[in-house]
């Protein structure tokens, strides 16, 4: 019988690596309420909060169904928004992350509860791996930013947003569905590709995009990550602040 382990996946690892050490690095002994984002690098962020010792002190805020999934198996408690409007620190993934700390989110159509999670927490902590990192938005994410909509204003907001400058389309649910992926809040998302956004134009065009009457909200979080975690290749993490 061979006793030779599975080979490892390099990113796995790497998103492995990169949200124990942010879990390790910033959760402190007064801290309570923790909002856990979506995504493939959380998961190991509810590994890692499941495996201590005092894990019952802790409540869980989940930013969607997976997340609340994610929560229930690594047997924590689970919590409302509702009744924890403060959120002591929150950990989730990114798709892509600037040099300022802004970041696309939304390529799990979470975007809505995280934004609403990322928000009410005091400290906000990306975990990410090193493909993600590249500086400038729209640089290594080339499918666009994720918007939530009201399902019946997508066809006014592609006019909008193609107005705008940007190349929207609607996400399909194909093949697992017939028409579009509908979000956990019943809404469409359209992903909208503006090309590169430079550091400094973010938050003008999330203002512009938010602005549109039927958006519910934006997958730009801009200036509201305090640190991020990125796992590397090389089984380093490399953590970044703004
Ligand atoms: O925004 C998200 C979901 O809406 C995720 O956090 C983002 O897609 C990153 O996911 P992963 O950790 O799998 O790369």
């Amino acid at each position: 019988m061979s006793t030779s382990a599975a080979p490892v996946d390099p990113v796995e690892q790497s998103k492995k690596l990169c949200a124990y050490a942010a879990v390790q690095d910033n959760l402190k002994p007064h801290h309570r309420i923790i909002g856990i984002g979506s995504g493939s690098t959380v998961v190991y962020v509810a590994e890692c909060i499941g495996k201590m010792p005092n894990k019952a002190e802790f409540v869980c805020v989940p930013t969607g169904f997976q997340s609340k999934q994610l929560i229930i198996d690594n047997k924590i408690q689970l919590g409302g928004l509702e009744e924890n409007p403060t959120i002591d620190i929150a950990f989730d993934g990114a798709d892509e992350i600037d040099s300022g700390l802004n970041c696309i989110k939304g390529g799990g159509a979470c975007l809505l509860q995280e934004k609403l999670v990322a928000d009410s927490s005091e400290n906000f902590i990306i975990v990410a791996d090193d493909r993600k990192n590249t500086g400038v938005l729209g640089k290594g994410w080339k499918k666009g930013i994720p918007i939530e909509v009201i399902p019946n204003a997508y066809n006014k907001i592609i006019k909008e947003l193609t107005a705008l400058g940007g190349a929207p389309k609607v996400r399909p649910g194909a093949p697992a569905k017939a028409g579009p992926v509908i979000t956990d809040n019943g809404n469409f998302i359209i992903d909208c590709d503006f090309g590169e956004i430079p550091a400094a134009k973010v938050a003008d065009l999330n203002s512009k995009i938010k602005a549109m009457v039927g958006v519910v909200e934006t997958g730009l979080f801009v200036g509201m990550a305090q640190k991020a975690y990125i796992g590397n290749a090389d089984g380093t993490v490399t953590t970044l602040t703004v």
